[in-house]
């Protein structure tokens, strides 16, 4: 078996500001004269992960466990305080939709922009640019700024600019929003079709039998670190003893 994402010794730190600092004077003020104070936190301690090639891993634990964390640094949109992240492939993290998206910008231009924050190269994506358009069903609007969207409309060019790979991994979250009935839809066939093609998928989701239904394997966290790790019927089995 083949090794698709290896996390070694992940460990995340936040600073939690323990005071209101109201405006941007205020803390600069507070910041020279060292007034700011800060609460450290670990949400993530120690994780250690290695998912073999085609592996469909369900992330469960409570709110705040850490599991939208660990997917970030996974897609390399967060970097971990400590420890190393491998992935062996192409990504399509389709975690926040268009988090990347500049407002003053047409959809255009944020095909090439949104791109560019994934990594694709310029040529690629002037290749796939039609077939972008094309997904997100955005016609003459795809010359308009942003800012002019509806969020459903943001969500489906986020979808086509980050699904236009064939990726080795991929990257859900259940409350992933694509805009309407029939664009979810849709989605979910072109999700379907990379799950045929044998993807490593990383799922994270509240709904135990959701994550049974798409994936073999699941670990469970607990207050950033991981208590279980294994098939999904003796992970699932924990996290109901957990929840219950
Ligand atoms: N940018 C940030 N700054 C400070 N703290 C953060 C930040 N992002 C996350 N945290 C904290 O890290 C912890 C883990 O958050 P995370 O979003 O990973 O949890 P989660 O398991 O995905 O939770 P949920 O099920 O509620 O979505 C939480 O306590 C959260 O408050």
């Amino acid at each position: 078996m083949k090794t698709a994402v290896e996390v070694s010794n992940v460990s995340m730190r936040f600073n939690l500001s323990s005071q209101k600092v109201d405006n941007l004077k205020e803390y600069f003020i507070k910041f020279i004269k060292r007034e700011l104070k800060y609460t450290e936190f670990w949400a993530l301690r120690n994780v250690n992960l290695s998912i073999e090639k085609g592996d469909r891993l369900g992330i469960l634990g409570l709110n705040g466990a850490g599991k939208s964390t660990l997917l970030k640094i996974i897609a390399g949109v967060l970097k971990p305080t400590e420890g190393s992240i491998v992935v062996k492939g192409k990504i399509a993290p389709l975690l926040e939709l268009g988090a990347g998206f500049e407002p003053e910008y047409t959809g255009a231009e944020n095909i090439y922009l949104y791109g560019a924050v994934l990594g694709y190269p310029k040529d690629f994506i002037a290749e796939k640019y039609n077939e972008i358009i094309e997904f997100s069903e955005l016609g003459k609007f795809i010359n308009v700024p942003l800012k002019n969207y509806s969020s459903g409309m943001k969500s489906r060019l986020g979808f086509a600019i980050a699904t236009i790979v064939e990726p080795d991994v991929l990257i859900l979250d259940e409350v992933l929003a694509v805009g309407d009935a029939k664009f979810k839809k849709k989605c979910e066939a072109k999700i379907q079709s990379m799950f045929d093609k044998g993807v490593t998928v990383l799922f994270v989701s509240h709904s135990l039998p959701q994550v049974q239904k798409i994936c073999n394997k699941a670990i469970l966290l607990e207050k950033g670190e991981i208590i279980a790790v294994g098939e999904i019927a003796d992970v699932s089995r924990i996290y109901e003893e957990k929840t219950s």
